[in-house]
């Protein structure tokens, strides 16, 4: 998979360098291009925003910079690509949202700022792609950085041979609906608290009950939403 993001602070970025990514970058999987919207620009002040037409508070992202940065893109992708654009105004985005991007080909991280980007520049993309304006959730970020990041390491860890044990991906939580099940680890007794003794039973049917159990009782008081409607 091809990732490319397009960013006014493209070291944000630099940390995938050590991440679960860092090691796909290495071996082939993943190719992620950070690209710098300032260097798209053709002014002396590289300059990205403006005032927005019909008034307000805040500036706009002009369309130039992103029109030259998205032609860049695809003048080198070998297929169309699926431009994400993180938005508090766009769908959420979910696991399952990751597992349908992890099968993508090349994806296009747009990572806006100040008041947004220019509409136009999302009307221009589509002509190219598929645009997904995407949340992480209903809550207000400065910019599309910290989405975009976690965005991409949830998609990355799906795409074939980026985990080492693929069936670490099973129970985890959302990916099936369900919460993870808590976890232990030794020693057996930690300042008074015990491992649960069935974890010590070796009897994989009865731990695995366990488990399920956890699963269910903590999606129940923590996640009520996730579990199929009673009525
Ligand atoms: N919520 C938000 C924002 O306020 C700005 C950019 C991206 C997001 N988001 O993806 O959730």
């Amino acid at each position: 998979m091809r990732v490319d993001v397009v960013t006014i602070f493209p070291a944000f970025f630099d940390v995938l360098e050590v991440s679960l990514v860092g090691k796909a970058r290495g071996s082939g999987l993943l190719d992620v291009r950070v690209h710098d919207l300032r260097d798209h620009t053709r002014d002396r002040h590289r300059t990205v925003d403006d005032t927005p037409y019909g008034g307000g508070a805040g500036m706009v992202m002009k369309p130039e910079p992103w029109g030259e940065a998205i032609d860049a893109i695809v003048a080198d992708a070998s297929a169309a690509p699926i431009f994400v654009f993180p938005s508090p105004a766009g769908e959420v985005f979910t696991q399952a949202t990751a597992r349908e991007l992890a099968t993508a080909e090349h994806l296009v991280f747009g990572c806006g700022r100040y008041e947004g980007i220019d509409e136009r520049v999302f009307t221009y993309a589509a002509s190219l792609g598929r645009v997904r304006m995407i949340s992480l959730g209903d809550y207000v970020l400065n910019g599309g950085e910290v989405a975009s990041m976690a965005m991409i390491e949830a998609i990355a860890r799906l795409i074939p041979g980026m985990v080492g044990n693929p069936a670490s991906l099973v129970e985890e939580s959302h990916e099936d609906g369900l919460l993870e099940y808590p976890s232990f680890t030794k020693p057996a007794s930690w300042r008074g608290m015990d491992v649960p003794d069935v974890l010590l039973s070796g009897h994989h049917g009865r731990v695995a009950q366990w488990r399920h159990a956890q699963r269910v009782e903590r999606t129940r008081e923590r996640r009520p939403d996730l579990l199929p409607s009673t009525d």
